[in-house]
């Protein structure tokens, strides 16, 4: 790599929406205990993309202003948008391959490439037939929920040809409240401690994950027999929360990274970015109910990251 490529040295687009209405629906490749999830209809294919480019080529755009071998944003924006007409699979992380290869394939002053797309999420509804309720197959519902994610780095071959360095799938923002059966206890107390132990608590979490595959062909074939979509990853994320009496979100987070490994064994790592969101008690009992009353906690709030391989699930609890 040339001193110039070294250097951080990049550009690109941010939130290029694209809606593609009619891709052909995406099936789970397997139907796996934690999750009733079957298909992902792709009738609205919605994703926010970011592409960034490097290059030896740029650097006199930012020293000497010489334009010459700049591609606009605006025509990368362009690029993304009408590629998604030709593309012939039915995930985000293949389309952000195809379009990756693409872009190479078409500006050679382009080094480089990273791709990244968030999912725009369109639900199913459910209307009326004689049947009972089926899906209408016309109205979708826009999700806030959590959605899908992918991303892809491509460089150059020896050849020239683009090759995929990095790949990662994903699922951001998926936010989780287990009501009972949470404890925090047996942490450090010395004199800054005034946070009491907490044999059962509410505990609500954000969790961002990402996960890559062994071999990264699994995923970004236009048929792709062995992906993992990730309302598997998700529903295994609940599953396991409901199953564990948890004792802290760190081993939380080991527990669902040790499960998804388990079920899915092409994958080759799962990483993930989880946030303490659990609620403040404001009414501690209420005449018979269970219940109590809550509210937002106060800032500021805790973090953790953790990254976990397949050497980690050898020695892992199974429960
Ligand atoms: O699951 C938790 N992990 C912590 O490290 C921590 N710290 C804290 O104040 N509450 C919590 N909860």
């Amino acid at each position: 790599m040339s001193a110039a490529e070294d250097r951080t040295l990049y550009y690109g687009k941010d939130d290029v929406y694209i809606y593609r209405t009619f891709v052909p629906p995406l099936y789970a490749s397997s139907q796996i205990p934690e999750s009733p999830f079957v298909r992902r209809s792709n009738v609205v294919f919605g994703v926010n993309v970011r592409v960034c480019v490097g290059g030896e080529a740029f650097l006199p755009s930012f020293t000497e202003g010489d334009n010459s071998m700049v591609v606009a944003t605006d025509s990368m924006k362009n690029f993304l948008q009408r590629h998604m007409a030709t593309y012939q699979g039915i995930t985000i992380d293949g389309f952000l391959s195809f379009v990756g290869e693409r872009l190479l394939t078409t500006y050679p002053q382009m080094s480089w490439v990273e791709l990244y797309a968030t999912q725009v999420p369109f639900d199913p509804v459910d209307v009326p037939s004689p049947n009972g309720f089926t899906e209408s197959g016309l109205v979708f519902r826009r999700s806030r929920n959590e959605c899908a994610t992918a991303s892809v780095k491509m460089v150059r071959g020896e050849r020239g040809e683009p090759v995929v360095v990095d790949h990662w799938s994903g699922i951001t923002d998926l936010q989780l409240i287990k009501v009972v059966g949470n404890s925090f206890v047996g942490f450090v107390r010395d004199e800054y401690t005034t946070l009491p132990e907490d044999p059962n608590r509410p505990l609500f979490v954000f969790l961002n994950m990402r996960w890559r595959y062994n071999n990264p062909a699994d995923a970004l074939l236009p048929d792709p027999t062995a992906y993992v979509p990730a309302e598997q990853i998700r529903d295994i994320a609940c599953t396991v929360f409901h199953e564990t009496a948890t004792v802290s979100i760190q081993n939380l987070i080991y527990r669902i990274g040790c499960a998804v490994l388990r079920r899915f064994p092409h994958l080759a790592e799962i990483r993930f970015e989880s946030q303490n969101r659990t609620w403040d008690t404001v009414v501690e009992s209420i005449p018979e109910s269970p219940g109590k009353v809550y509210t937002e906690p106060r800032p500021p709030y805790g973090f953790q990251g953790l990254s976990i391989t397949r050497e980690d699930v050898v020695s892992a609890p199974s429960a």
